[in-house]
């Protein structure tokens, strides 16, 4: 049975196996529940971007490096109430190790810099490209995996590092198109949330739990984010002055309640004046209520939308200068973006910036019959060796030959025929202009 594109049928219903005349049963050709197939025209896609990613990566002189999609359960225990980790693909080994399919990167990129220990020179500028986990009850229908663009710095101190990321991403998208018009990132600092706690006394330990309940602003409703934060223990009125401070939308506001003084109000000046620097300042702006749900940032974080508010999150990401002393190292000042590769399909989609990616070949080479796939042997094996992509293409009627030349948008048809072989010679035709030739077989290129 030839299943449909599943990166289209993305969460079909898998179908039930046929049974064949013979008795044997078929197996369900769709991928497992929530994921994706990747047939040559999702690949040209998803390649494309990837390598986008990458070339932003270069030009923001980051290294690539990479991890297992398989980590320890243990590097995402976290108590903190966060879905991602009450989605863990996790489970035992044969070896009886609790492991997970990754829910995320980052911790696997602080795992290995604490591996690295000091056999690396800070500042660390690493970036990877890779398949992420989650096990969502299906009731929701949504992805189980999907690929994430992670850029990462460590030993930068702030707000230099969240400057620096804030570019890379504002570079990708201009890469594909986008501008400031179509998509705006939200900035602000958890320290915003810290000095309201503060202002409260509310103790420090409910900090997290606090950011990861109110991260869900915009998912529950105020009611449901009131009710959570009353449960954790906070008074009804440090929970109204917290939904007060993160609906401000001003950084002079932000200073008005909350005073010059606090540090967050001075990296966030600090971070929009760097912005009018590298020239990106339209596309970022203060939303108090950006908080994101990862349970480890402590400082800026910041999230890019479509100003349509269509789609999910684009991207977001933030500082984390704790992460490593929660895996029992020193600590290392540390920020980062995750970049997922759906939601950006989607909004290309929307603006119609979706690249025309067909398949491009530069020679078909095609025996005239039987007694001479040898010689086109050698003559497609000659083009391939000079770097052309070559079909050798055999044992097929030429009609066939040219819709398939004109599918795969070959430039060339190579036409090994047995009058021009005995004479050395092959028939050369170019498929945009239709003009044929005859050529030396040895001097073919
Ligand atoms: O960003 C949340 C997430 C994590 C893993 C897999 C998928 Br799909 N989504």
């Amino acid at each position: 049975a030839s299943a449909p594109s599943s990166s289209t049928v993305e969460n079909g219903e898998p179908s039930s196996p046929v049974e064949p005349s013979d008795g044997a049963s078929v197996v369900d050709v769709n991928p497992p529940r929530g994921t994706r197939d990747f047939p040559p025209e999702d690949m040209r896609l998803r390649t494309w971007l990837f390598d986008q990613f990458r070339e932003v990566s270069r030009v923001m002189a980051f290294e690539e490096v990479d991890f297992p999609v398989l980590e320890s359960e243990a590097l995402f225990i976290r108590k903190a109430g966060e879905e991602i980790t009450q989605q863990l693909y996790n489970f035992e080994d044969k070896g009886g190790r609790r492991v997970v399919l990754r829910p995320e990167i980052t911790p696997s990129l602080a795992r290995l810099v604490i591996k690295q220990g000091k056999s690396v020179s800070l500042p660390l500028k690493w970036f990877t490209i890779g398949q992420c986990w989650r096990y969502e009850r299906m009731t929701r229908g949504r992805r189980r995996e999907h690929y994430q663009w992670n850029m990462d710095i460590f030993g930068m101190p702030k707000v230099r590092a969240e400057s620096e990321l804030l570019q890379a991403i504002i570079l990708l998208f201009e890469r594909l198109g986008i501008t400031s018009s179509d998509v705006g990132i939200r900035v602000s600092s958890r320290k915003v949330l810290q000095a309201v706690l503060n202002m409260y006394s509310i103790p420090e330990h409910l900090f997290t739990e606090v950011c990861v309940i109110v991260d869900k602003l915009g998912k529950l409703t105020r009611e449901e984010i009131e009710k959570k934060l009353v449960t954790i223990g906070l008074s009804s009125e440090a929970v109204l002055g917290i939904i007060e401070v993160l609906s401000l939308k001003s950084l002079p506001k932000l200073e008005e309640v909350l005073g010059s003084d606090v540090e967050a109000v001075a990296d966030l000046k600090k971070l929009f004046s760097f912005a009018e620097q590298y020239g990106y300042a339209d596309w970022i702006c203060f939303d108090a209520s950006v908080v994101r749900g990862l349970a480890y940032y402590t400082g800026i974080v910041f999230e890019a939308f479509d100003r349509d508010g269509k789609l999910r999150a684009i991207c977001g990401g933030g500082r984390y200068d704790r992460l490593l002393s929660t895996f029992g190292s020193e600590d290392i000042p540390a920020c980062g973006f995750g970049f997922g590769d759906a939601v950006i399909v989607e909004l290309l989609k929307e603006k119609g910036l979706l690249p025309d990616l067909s398949r491009q070949i530069d020679d078909i080479v095609f025996p005239l019959d039987e007694e001479l796939e040898g010689p086109a042997c050698s003559v497609a094996s000659s083009l391939r060796r000079q770097g052309r992509s070559v079909d050798l293409v055999e044992d097929k009627r030429l009609k066939w030959v040219f819709k398939h030349a004109e599918r795969i948008n070959a430039g060339r048809l190579i036409l090994v025929g047995k009058s021009e072989w005995e004479r050395g010679m092959v028939r050369v035709k170019i498929l945009s202009t239709r003009e044929e030739f005859e050529v030396k077989a040895g001097e073919l290129q």
